[in-house]
């Protein structure tokens, strides 16, 4: 075939791209197609088809099976019936006694006739019954396959198009028991007219057969021919399915409107489908020519039988009775002849299309999930042991013996490069991934042995690319497993910030998530960012794994968060993968992946401190553009906390605030004694705030402040005139202003110098008399503010700005700013 039109479209599509876009093995088999090669293949196939009926219907396949068989020995009576009538009535005699003699054969020949009638009715019936069935079962037992395979099996070049193909295959199934019907039914039919033919005489048979092989080599080679031309535009048409994809669906729309694509994206399916049109046009007229030839020496063959028969008359071989009877059996003969070429040809097609199904069953089957049985416990210690870990047909290693853990009640942050291993390893924490050497244990156990169902179910997940599940918001939330109230779904989606996702929609949870059914909505990228988030706060599992959770987060979001991880991370183990350093302020470790292997691990203080370190070098290059002594590299930092001449007092602020940066997180006022020691930190989200030696039950954040700061830091000033602010709007997080207020001394006892400028949020800091710091903070904060001020008589009050904002009004840098 080499040479054709369409074997040439198949080269030029793969010139096209430069890779291979795939044939799969159906078509590989049917461009083989040959008489022999179809024959041999009966077999197996109809043992197959027989196996997938037996499976999902045994009472309709055994119906059928005699059915056929019923059919087959009516025809075979038939036939011998009619040879039998004609003789008769075309023999010497009177009409009336050639009539008596042959009525009894007619009688026959009659209730064969419609007795085969109803079986067919009933044959057709249950054909129908179970065609259905059998692409469900196929289909079935696709999606049964596939999900219990490891989830590396989908990083198998290809998978994606052996996946298509088998579900094709699925589809075919049904054209199985049609297919298998008629070479039954043609199989029995060839059969019984055979051994009447055989009986008339026995030379007739071979002439016949003789007449039938052309015309089945033709068949085939026309079979051939357009499975040819269909393989060699499988790439064309797999390209106009994605090019098909990418016009149609919504995700892409606006991307390729904005960037003026239509046009040369509908030029390259143009461009594919006059291929597969010139390749289709060529295979037909190829087609032509050879069913041309075919009909030709099949006319010369029949010609060949009727010279035989007239042959066999003349040397009186034959009666003219039987002669005619034979005429008859011939053309029976012929049809279920020609009905077997035919449907052994559709059943080898359809046969062709269902190994592709065999073999992914088969391929999906060498991934199978087959793990131990172990459940896990209440799992302290996630742990990777020495781990390296390959991508199928990578050329090098994704994670090289890495070692990693976390254990309950710490958040540990996952930095580095892109492609640095940071979600290879979660993965494999989390037992998506098996380790190919070195081990991923789970309290000790190794999580090959644990049942993975049961591992499953102590993992809550957040991937960078987050599911878009077309079921209701709660189902989303829930993921299908709801447990205790709607309250709890209300809850997890506060604690991510997607409440205002449910107050939006129309029918609030019970909203239809996809916008491709009728009534349903759809929501932003950081929107379903929120969604995702809620199910793994919802699922509680022992391991939170958060890959990029903030990516589409705008501020407000993220601040949700961050301030509520270490809440949402009680009694878990936490893994967060993050390209924001900043968050890395509120874990209790930090580690870094280079090149699939762990450079650096240890605290961020420590880490930034490490000269020349990986963590320093990224820090420095993500706040290039923010050069305030909080954010600079180590040395630079140094220098500049000597210059601000960094005090005790501010030291030990410092420290405490390293050590713990929850309260800090959800404050936005701090106030502070002369020595910068934290006198109250005001939180502003309570629902997701956290002290660091935990929250009492049902106590309020102000109260566990104070308690706090009394228990663990041996404060016991004058707590009386602590400023304390309510909770505020939670859009202010933005512009608010982080208020420091050294309010019980005046000027001369503090150096502004020892503000504690640990946080790169905070831009500028300067000391102010109370009347301009009253300016610069926002409303809710300044009439608190001045309470206090009232109160302690306070001569100078600090203000930092945060953020990006500067203050709004007043004397922003008077003082003595540090940035
Ligand atoms: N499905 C895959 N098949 C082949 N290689 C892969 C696959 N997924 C990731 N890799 C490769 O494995 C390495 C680690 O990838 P990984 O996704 O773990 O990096 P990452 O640190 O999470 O990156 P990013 O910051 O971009 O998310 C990279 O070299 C990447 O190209």
């Amino acid at each position: 075939m080499k040479g054709d039109d369409a074997v040439g479209a198949e080269e030029t599509a793969e010139e096209d791209y430069g890779i291979s876009l795939g044939w799969d093995s159906a078509e590989k088999a049917l461009r083989g197609a040959s008489v022999a090669t179809i024959s041999g293949r009966l077999p197996a196939l109809l043992r197959d088809a027989f196996a997938l009926a037996w499976r999902v219907d045994r009472p309709a396949v055994i119906v059928l099976l005699v059915c056929q068989a019923a059919t087959g020995t009516l025809q075979a009576a038939g036939l011998l019936a009619t040879t039998r009538a004609i003789g008769v009535l075309i023999g010497p005699g009177a009409i009336t006694v050639r009539l008596h003699v042959a009525l009894p054969a007619l009688l026959v020949l009659g209730g064969a006739g419609t007795a085969r009638a109803l079986l067919g009715v009933t044959v057709a019936a249950l054909s129908r019954r179970v065609a259905p069935q059998l692409s469900a079962e196929a289909e079935s037992m696709l999606l049964t396959a596939t999900y219990s395979a490891e989830l590396v099996a989908f990083d198998h070049a290809g998978f994606g198009d052996r996946l298509d193909a088998a579900e094709r295959g699925a589809v075919e199934a049904s054209e199985l028991v049609s297919g298998t019907q008629d070479l039954i039914a043609a199989a029995a039919s060839l059969v019984a007219a055979s051994l009447v033919v055989t009986v008339l005489h026995p030379l007739l048979l071979p002439l016949l057969a003789l007449g039938i092989v052309p015309r089945w080599i033709s068949l085939v080679r026309s079979l051939h021919i357009e499975y040819t031309s269909y393989q060699a535009t499988t790439a064309d048409r797999r390209m106009m399915g994605a090019l098909r994809w990418y016009l149609t669906d919504k995700y892409p729309a606006d991307q390729i409107r904005a960037g003026t694509m239509v046009g040369h994206l509908m030029e390259r399916y143009l461009h594919h489908a006059d291929r597969v049109r010139a390749s289709e046009r060529a295979a037909a007229w190829r087609s032509a020519k050879v069913a041309a030839v075919g009909s030709a020496v099949s006319g010369l063959t029949t010609l060949l039988l009727w010279a035989g028969l007239v042959a066999l008359l003349i040397g009186h071989q034959i009666s003219v009775a039987r002669a005619g009877a034979a005429v008859i059996a011939l053309q029976s003969v012929s049809t279920a002849l020609w009905g077997m070429v035919v449907a052994a040809s559709r059943l080898y097609r359809t046969g062709a299309y269902l190994a592709d199904w065999r073999s992914f069953l088969n391929e999906v089957g060498g991934h199978r999930l087959a793990r131990g049985s172990s459940v896990p416990g209440d799992t302290q210690m996630f742990r990777a042991e020495g781990v390296s870990f390959s991508y199928p047909g990578s050329d090098g290693p994704a994670l090289s013996d890495v070692d990693f853990e976390v254990r309950r009640g710490e958040i540990v942050g996952l930095v580095g490069m892109n492609g640095s291993g940071k979600t290879t390893l979660s993965k494999l924490l989390s037992g998506l991934l098996l380790a190919a050497d070195g081990r991923i244990t789970w309290d000790g156990v190794d999580v090959r042995e644990l049942e993975p169902e049961a591992l499953w179910k102590q993992v809550s997940y957040v991937p960078q690319q987050y599911a878009r599940f077309p079921l209701t918001l709660e189902a989303n939330i829930t993921l299908g497993q709801p447990h205790g109230g709607t309250d709890d779904v209300v809850e997890a989606a506060r604690a991510a910030g997607a409440d205002m996702v449910i107050a939006k929609l129309k029918h609030g949870l019970q909203t239809m998530m996809a916008r491709v059914f009728w009534g349903g909505s759809d929501l932003s990228g950081g929107e379903w960012q929120r969604v995702a988030l809620s199910r793994a706060f919802y699922r509680r599992g022992r391991l939170l794994v958060m890959d990029e959770p903030t990516s589409a987060l705008d501020a407000q979001g993220e601040h949700t968060i961050i301030t509520g991880l270490r809440r949402q991370s009680r009694g878990r183990a936490t893994v967060l993968v993050t390209h924001r350093l900043s968050c890395l302020r509120y874990l209790d470790r930090v580690v870094v992946l280079k090149a699939g292997q762990v450079i650096e691990q240890g605290t961020l203080d420590e880490l930034l401190a490490i000269p020349d370190g990986e963590l320093a070098k990224l820090w420095a290059l993500q706040q290039s553009d923010d050069r305030d002594p909080a954010v600079a590299p180590p040395g630079e930092r140094a220098a500049e906390q000597a210059d601000c001449g960094e005090t005790e007092g501010a030291a030990s602020l410092t420290g405490y605030l390293a050590a713990h940066p929850a309260p800090l997180m959800a404050a936005d006022a701090l106030i502070l004694d002369e020595q910068g020691r934290v006198l109250l930190v005001d939180p502003v989200y309570k629902e997701g705030w956290d002290l660091p030696g935990g929250m009492i039950e049902d106590e309020a954040p102000a109260d566990g402040v104070l308690r706090e700061l009394q228990e663990e830091l041996g404060i016991a000033a004058d707590l009386g005139r602590l400023l304390t602010v309510d909770t505020v709007p939670k859009d202010v997080y933005g512009r608010t202003l982080l208020a420091l207020v050294y309010a019980a001394r005046p000027k001369e006892a503090v150096d502004p110098a020892a503000l504690p400028l640990q946080r790169s949020e905070v831009r500028a800091a300067g000391f102010f008399p109370p009347e301009e710091a009253l300016e610069m903070v926002p409303e809710y904060l300044a009439r608190r503010l001045k309470a206090t001020l009232d109160a302690t008589r306070g001569s100078h009050v600090a203000v930092l700005t945060h953020g990006r904002t500067q203050p709004a009004s007043g004397p922003a840098n008077r003082g003595r700013p540090c940035s």
